[in-house]
């Protein structure tokens, strides 16, 4: 410890998620909203006023927010919120109110013990007229006693899924007055006089959503790589069975439906990573953009981060339970860090925007995109939707000899897309024709409409791969990677088959060879796994699995772990004599009658 900092740099982001994560685990702790969600909300929607007065404030601690959204009665469907503020020009101050039980905000991390303030989502009325939801910095608590200010009624949720360490709250109002000036005053405005001054863009007030569910790419990586960690070290720790008779047990870890478990988690953790690291630049940049006057990418992130998201957590529940199942009954137990982890990632299939919900988002974008092709307009350099546009080779190449930089796989994912983009329109476009209003026809396109935004999606987590992987100059860790990237490829094209069968692009012959590459990448990454796991350098703290430990040493520790556990502090329970000893014997004496 003698090199340790004497202290935590809390304007560092990187330095803080890390110490948080060490100290308090990857649960959620009292900071976890403040940090994640209201302090992105002060910088990208407070003015340079506020601002000034918030951040710094919020920087240091001086005070804890969180983010009040959601309301019992509705978390998608962000029109029908019920909180209201209403502006009352002659004092003025906005009064939120609380007019329904549905209308209670419900879900939002930290609110209930730990925040004294919150940005809280409320309909804005002024003059007599709704303007829809709005952001606004209200103060819930007394500085000093902590006691709940008058009208503000708040309290925890109760035991949830996981995440326990996290006080998701509830949170009423009873007319409570705050001033003008608590509104986010960057885009939106109310003037004194109670004139409402509209924004550029009417979703500039969700961009902490936007910024949250950019992170939350790399958030899935990050889980991915820890359980495959997991599952890759426990796997080459344990014995079972034989492949050879007679020539002795061997490393579950050899067998191939081992590898095909866990090694496309592996792969899949990188691809997402390297993705996770594109939609937090774009985010910046977009951001960067949106301050000096440009909107114009908001739609194009808003779209990538929605479909991002939803296929990222998907994939990595998924992947997770795949880990855990390969690590047998220790699996299951809390020993193997998989029910942790597990349970906060499967929330992040909810939160930040319900997954099917968040796919039908980058859809509307993708209907957008497919309006302009049948109407023949030209792409307009957006690198993400461009191939859109472009015809692809009519049959899939996957098989060719020379297929440099996956050219072919990726144009097999980017025919899909294509296909299942435009069939959908045309589908949305002939139900309209015979009758059926645009939300109806949406409705009965919803599950080709996703299946079209995980097609588009997956193009997307491919061609950031195979480019990334390119830009590598180290050829030996290039070699590497690239056997995690041909796994990723081949296994992602098996995964959408059915499509790419479906219209006669792919061959049956092709599906075959796509699987022969798969089981040719198992076999080069098997001698490598335990080190490509071993580089990414989680500490044994973070893993917070027995099964996982980098020294190996599994059994003896998972004996001394089960031997502490509360209830082996002793040998006989003390209710065992009033309970179950009594029990059996009363049984026994029974019997002897
Ligand atoms: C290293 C880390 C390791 C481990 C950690 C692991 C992972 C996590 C990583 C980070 C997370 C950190 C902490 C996690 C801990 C706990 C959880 C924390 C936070 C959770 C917080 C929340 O859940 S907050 C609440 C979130 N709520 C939602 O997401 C609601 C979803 N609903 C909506 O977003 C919207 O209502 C809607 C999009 C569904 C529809 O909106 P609305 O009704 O207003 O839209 P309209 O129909 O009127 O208009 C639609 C048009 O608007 C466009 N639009 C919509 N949203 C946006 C946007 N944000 N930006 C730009 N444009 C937008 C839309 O595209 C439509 O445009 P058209 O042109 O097509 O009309
Ligand atoms: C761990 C956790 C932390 C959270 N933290 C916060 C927080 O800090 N702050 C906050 O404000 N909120 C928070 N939330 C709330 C969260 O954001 C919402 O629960 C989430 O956005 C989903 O909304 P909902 O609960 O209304 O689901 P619903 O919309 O009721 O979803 C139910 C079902 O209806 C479907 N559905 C709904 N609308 C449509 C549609 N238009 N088309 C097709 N299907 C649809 C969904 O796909 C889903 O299958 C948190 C939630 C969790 C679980």
């Amino acid at each position: 410890m003698e090199h340790a900092p004497k202290a935590i740099d809390v304007t560092n982001d990187v330095e803080m998620r890390t110490f948080n994560f060490f100290t308090m685990g990857i649960d959620g702790h009292p900071l976890g909203l403040h940090l994640d969600m209201a302090i992105p909300t002060i910088l990208n929607n407070a003015d340079e006023e506020q601002q000034k007065d918030w951040l710094p404030k919020a920087a240091n601690r001086e005070f804890i927010a969180t983010y009040a959204q959601t309301e019992m009665g509705h978390g998608t469907n962000l029109k029908k919120l019920e909180t209201t503020a209403t502006y009352d020009p002659k004092t003025q101050e906005f009064v939120l109110n609380s007019p329904t039980i549905t209308s209670t905000k419900w879900w939002p991390g930290n609110l209930g013990k730990s925040s004294n303030y919150a940005v809280v989502m409320a309909q804005l009325y002024t003059q007599g007229k709704c303007h829809g939801a709005h952001p606004f910095f209200v103060q819930l608590r007394d500085l000093n006693t902590h006691k709940p200010l008058k009208g503000i009624t708040v309290g925890d949720i109760g035991p949830k899924f996981g995440m326990n360490t996290v006080d998701n709250g509830f949170l009423q109002f009873d007319h409570v007055r705050t001033p003008r000036r608590s509104m986010f005053m960057k885009h939106a405005k109310v003037l004194p006089d109670g004139r409402y001054v509209p924004p550029v863009h009417d979703k500039l007030n969700y961009s902490a959503m936007v910024f949250i569910r950019a992170a939350i790419v790399s958030g899935m990586a990050y889980h991915l790589l820890v359980t495959s960690t997991i599952a890759v070290r426990y796997s080459a720790i344990r014995r079972q069975g034989e492949i050879t008779p007679g020539a002795g047990e061997v490393k579950v870890l050899d067998y191939q439906t081992q590898q095909h478990r866990i090694f496309p988690q592996l792969a899949r953790g990188l691809a997402f990573r390297l993705s996770g690291q594109y939609i937090m630049k774009l985010y910046t940049q977009t951001m960067d953009d949106i301050r000096n006057g440009d909107i114009s990418a908001v739609p194009d992130l808003h779209a990538l981060s929605c479909g991002l998201k939803a296929v990222t957590t998907h994939h990595a529940a998924l992947g997770l339970e795949q880990c855990r199942m390969a690590c047998g009954g220790h699996g299951y137990s809390q020993a193997s860090g998989f029910p942790l982890h597990y349970s906060v990632a499967v929330g992040a299939c909810t939160y930040e925007g319900e997954n099917m919900v968040m796919l039908l988002q980058t859809a509307r974008h993708l209907m957008k995109i497919a309006k302009a092709i049948r109407a023949g307009q030209s792409p307009k350099s957006n690198k993400i939707v461009d191939y859109l546009f472009h015809k692809g080779p009519p049959k899939c190449l996957i098989d060719q000899a020379y297929d440099t930089n996956y050219r072919n796989v990726l144009e097999s994912f980017e025919h899909l897309a294509r296909r299942q983009t435009l069939e959908v329109y045309d589908k949305l476009v002939q139900l309209q024709q015979q009758g059926r209003n645009y939300e109806q026809a949406w409705n009965d396109c919803a599950v080709e409409l996703c299946k079209a935004t995980r097609a588009h999606v997956r193009t997307f987590l491919a061609r950031t791969f195979v480019e990334e992987i390119d830009k590598i100059s180290d050829l030996s860790i290039k070699s590497v990677l690239q056997d995690l990237l041909q796994l990723y490829l081949y296994y992602e094209v098996t995964e959408c088959a059915t499509g790419l069968l479906e219209d006669g692009f792919m061959t049956g012959q092709q599906h075959k060879y796509a699987k022969k590459k798969i089981y040719e990448a198992l076999e080069k990454i098997r001698p490598n796994a335990v080190s490509i796991v071993d580089s990414f350098d989680f500490q044994d703290r973070e893993l917070h699995s027995v099964l996982g430990r980098r020294d190996g040493n599994v059994y003896e520790n998972l004996l001394k772990w089960a031997q502490s556990s509360p209830l082996n502090k002793t040998d006989v329970l003390p209710f065992h004599h009033k309970y179950l000893g009594k029990m059996m014997e009363e049984a026994r004496q029974r019997s002897k009658i």
